[in-house]
């Protein structure tokens, strides 16, 4: 079988690759940087994930016979040479990368790569696939997180999701995000993430009565039951029946761990639930409820007092249902031209579109005492200021009139070295770690940018040099443009003659 997605890319990667082989310009040396333009949600923030799914890819990456005999088939203008060259493909550039958990913000770079335009070019689709999709379901998860504090979350969403890949890798960026467990067995024994799981309606259906259904559920899983009580009548039949059976559970010694709420009016029919629960002497029971929630039906149901401890999200965050897709981009900003790396800029009529040109480092900027994030700082990366501790200038770019100069400073580096030369240098961290370190991140920062409704706007913000290269950039190509434009107008001039 073959495991590599060489072929997961879109076909003008293979068409470029095959245009820059047959011009001779395919060992040209080239840099290109992923990063987003507008922050998902409408959140001060988003969580960087989907790193350990490029190392897995990159690490596979090759292209088997079958994936050259379909090429081969496909288009039949590919040269032999070619599907050659194709066959011998391996990474062997840089790639650096912000570390999964980060909190990341719009316009910086979140994953750069170095190397031939041969490698870098192809793997720009799956690149985005990853980090687009796991960093907007990990960014999703964060804001219910947000809402929900110390409750415990459980990702419900495998049905709902779109496809097999976007359920497991949801899954974990949802962990990642502060989620506790997931109900996607394959996901707990892939990544291990912890599993909870209740029951359906279908239990309870498949009985006589919802009493017995409970008892036997309980008779078998006695260690950790939690009944769904929503089939019938919640509160004249689901209730008193969790109560009876928890009772019984008890007096074996064994405790009901939870009821599930799944339908009618969470917040009243948990406030209800915890006062029988608790009239019943039961006040370790806890109450989970589902159904369709999200960060904002989390929200109403805490200020109206729902008495709930344990949310079961599934669609909402899965697909993410309010933004489905993180609109992250890949941009060539260097290339090699006669021996020599070179700035390069896309130039847009849509100024949100023109790119920052030249290689990059971003740096997170902390305050020295209080030690929290200021501003992240976006820097040539042939730049040493933030290296050597130098007095450094933020403004905004948009305002470059407004500014302040920053001399006493922590600094962190944002982009670590993931790949040097082909080889994975990058010591991949579990999971847990990935975890701890996203919650370390969030306390670095003052609450204003986190808040989810109209959050302070963080500063990114770009060294003057950076700045200054677009600025040089794009007066070059406005100058190149009206030579152009007097171009064809004296030709226009002479055939009109
Ligand atoms: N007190 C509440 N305040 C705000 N939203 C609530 C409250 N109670 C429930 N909700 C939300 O309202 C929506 C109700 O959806 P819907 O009407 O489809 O469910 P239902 O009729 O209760 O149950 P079913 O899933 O069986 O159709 C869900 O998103 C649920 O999370
Ligand atoms: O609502 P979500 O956030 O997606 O959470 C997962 C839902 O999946 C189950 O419902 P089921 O598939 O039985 O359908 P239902 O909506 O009719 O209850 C469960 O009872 C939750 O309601
Ligand atoms: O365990 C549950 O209660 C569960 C799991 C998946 C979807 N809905 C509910």
């Amino acid at each position: 079988m073959n495991s590599s997605m060489a072929l997961h890319t879109d076909k003008y990667q293979i068409n470029m690759m095959y245009a820059h082989w047959k011009q001779g310009t395919h060992n040209q040396n080239t840099v290109f940087e992923a990063f987003f333009r507008k922050m998902p949600f409408g959140n001060g923030y988003a969580v960087f994930a989907g790193l350990e799914r490029i190392v897995e890819y990159m690490e596979k990456l090759h292209f088997s016979d079958e994936d050259i005999d379909y090429l081969r088939e496909q288009e039949e203008q590919y040269d032999e040479g070619f599907l050659e060259e194709l066959r011998r493909f391996q990474f062997s550039g840089q790639m650096d990368a912000v570390k999964e958990g980060t909190l990341v913000f719009a316009n910086e770079p979140l994953i750069r790569v170095e190397g031939r335009v041969f490698e870098t070019q192809l793997l720009e689709t799956a690149i985005l696939n990853f980090m687009n999709f796991q960093t907007l379901i990990a960014t999703k998860a964060s804001r219910i997180k947000q809402v929900a504090k110390d409750d415990i979350l459980m990702e419900f969403g495998t049905r709902r999701a779109q496809e097999a890949d976007a359920a497991l890798w949801g899954a974990r960026a949802a962990y990642i995000a502060g989620f506790h467990a997931t109900s996607n067995m394959l996901a707990g024994r892939r990544f291990g993430i912890p599993t909870k799981g209740t029951h359906a309606h279908a239990w309870v259906q498949s009985f006589a009565s919802e009493l017995d259904a409970f008892e036997r559920f309980a008779e078998v899983l006695p260690d950790q039951v939690t009944l769904l009580v929503d089939t019938y009548d919640t509160l004249h039949s689901g209730i008193p029946n969790a109560i009876t059976v928890a009772h019984e559970l008890k007096s074996k010694g064994k405790r009901l761990s939870a009821i599930r709420l799944d339908s009618g009016d969470l917040a009243y029919l948990s406030i209800e639930a915890r006062k029988m629960l608790d009239e019943a002497g039961l006040h370790d029971v806890q109450i989970v409820a589902s159904n369709d929630l999200d960060e904002n039906t989390i929200a109403d149901l805490k200020m109206q007092g729902a008495k709930v401890t344990s949310w079961g999200v599934g669609t909402q965050l899965i697909t993410a249902s309010d933004q489905p897709s993180l609109g992250g981009v890949y941009k060539l900003v260097e290339r090699e031209i006669e021996g020599r790396m070179e700035p390069t800029i896309k130039i847009s009529a849509n100024p949100e579109k023109v790119t920052y040109p030249g290689k990059k480092d971003v740096y997170r900027i902390i305050h020295p005492k209080k030690k929290r994030a200021i501003a992240d700082y976006i820097s040539l990366s042939s730049e040493d200021d933030v290296e050597h501790k130098r007095r450094i200038k933020l403004f905004d770019p948009l305002h470059p009139y407004m500014h302040k100069y920053v001399d006493h400073y922590l600094a962190e580096r944002l982009l670590e070295p993931i790949y040097r030369a082909g080889e994975l240098v990058y010591d991949r961290p579990a999971l847990e770690e990935i975890r701890n370190y996203h919650q370390e991140q969030l306390s670095m920062f003052w609450p204003e940018y986190l808040r989810k409704r109209n959050p302070e706007p963080y500063h990114v913000d770009y060294s003057t040099k950076a700045w200054e290269l677009k600025r040089d950039l794009i007066e070059e190509h406005v100058e190149q443009k009206s030579k152009w434009r007097a171009m064809w107008q004296d030709s226009d001039d002479s055939h009109e003659s």
